[in-house]
């Protein structure tokens, strides 16, 4: 890190000259008229100069959070949770929803329970290709019971078509394009507009153009990078780089903001070693768990219990809308320790299903039932 001996930073014009430190040298051009161990430079050029390095920083920055965002490496690790000690304590803060089965059903108390899922890395295990993230036929089946006893919703980046088509259950809620596009099945909803008796409800829509051009422009500037994939989820567009070698990402950050740069009405943001490019508007996964509690008739209502379960950084807006609401649970889908606004972890798709049995199991044992 450079640092910068300013004297008298303050009410200098323009054409004022700046001294910096020799340590500056091989970044800033020298210039004559500068005492011994220091250069001068014009406020301008340093400005210019500062511009560069703090986007260079900004670069650094993304690609420390695109390490961040492998959950096997280090640097995924909150500082907060690095020793033994600290990681019983986010255990003791975030316990095993299997572990602590019969406290969650006990804590709801009689109210309905509706279930939220997330897709990838929740009810289908995380693979290099996103078009092969198939669901186990085993999973189907329990997902299927799970939504005779509960009314059931998968809440997911994908859009809707990619989603069903791995789901393929049509008694489901779908809230596809993180949130941005819901569908519900052909019964049940009473206060939303509802084409074919099914609820569809598209928040972002004016942007569908605007997310289909810049999916095309994002497809043009990295087809040259080994590796990335460039996904149309309708209302948000997918840059993969799992595939990416370490080396090409700030490449990869750089392509992807040039292209951006022209769309200020669209947002950058990261999931599992994938940047999601979605409309600036106030919606995410958490508004459409609200939106889909409140069309099943239960927005004001205190006899409900959501358990929402996802395992990415997206659905962190579902585990707070949950803290907020003072309702249910969020149980995050992680092997490793991470900032969470979850109450509960499971590991990993295989535990999620034995979760969902468990509730099936419980369920089917209520009296009247
Ligand atoms: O909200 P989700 O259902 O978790 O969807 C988030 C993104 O999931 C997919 O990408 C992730 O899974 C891929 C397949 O396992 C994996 O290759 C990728 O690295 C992960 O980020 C999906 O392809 C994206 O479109 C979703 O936005």
């Amino acid at each position: 890190m450079v640092s910068f001996v300013m004297e008298k930073p303050h009410r200098m014009s323009e054409s004022q000259n700046v001294v910096v430190s020799e340590a500056a040298r091989s970044i800033i051009p020298n210039n004559s008229s500068a005492p011994p161990g220091f250069i001068s430079i014009s406020k301008k050029k340093l400005l210019k100069n500062l511009e560069i390095i703090n986007d260079g920083e900004r670069i650094n920055a993304w690609v420390d959070s695109m390490r961040a965002s492998s959950p096997t490496h280090p640097k995924s690790l909150p500082s907060s949770i690095s020793s033994e000690q600290q990681l019983s304590s986010w255990i003791m803060q975030h316990p095993s929803a299997l572990e602590m089965f019969e406290k969650i059903t006990e804590a709801s108390g009689g109210k309905q329970i509706v279930i939220f899922l997330d897709y990838d890395g929740t009810l289908s295990p995380i693979v290099d290709d996103p078009d092969r993230a198939f669901m186990s036929s085993k999973m189907r089946r329990t997902v299927k019971k799970l939504a005779k006893c509960f009314p059931t919703a998968i809440v997911t980046g994908r859009c809707l078509d990619k989603v069903y088509n791995f789901v393929k259950l049509a008694e489901l809620y779908y809230a596809g394009s993180h949130g941005m596009d819901i569908k519900g099945p052909a019964k049940g909803f009473s206060r939303h507009k509802r084409v074919k008796q099914s609820l569809l409800y598209q928040p972002a829509s004016a942007y569908l153009p605007m997310i289909d051009e810049v999916y095309r422009q994002l497809l043009e500037k990295t087809k040259s990078t080994p590796g990335v994939i460039v996904e149309n989820n309708k209302f948000c567009a997918s840059v993969h780089f799992r595939c990416v070698d370490e080396k090409k990402w700030s490449e990869l950050v750089l392509e992807v903001r040039s292209v951006l740069k022209e769309y200020p009405r669209l947002k950058l943001n990261q999931g599992r070693k994938v940047f999601e490019i979605r409309p600036m508007i106030e919606w995410d996964k958490g508004k459409a768990l609200e939106f889909l509690l409140e069309s099943l008739g239960f927005g004001n209502s205190n006899n409900v219990f959501p358990v929402y379960i996802g395992d990415d950084r997206t659905d962190e807006d579902a585990f707070k809308m949950l803290r907020d609401r003072g309702e249910g649970c969020g149980v995050l889908v992680s092997k490793f320790p991470k900032d969470t606004d979850a109450s509960y972890y499971l590991q990993d798709p295989s535990e999620v299903m034995n979760f969902l049995q468990r509730l099936v199991a419980w369920k089917q044992m209520q009296p009247g039932v």
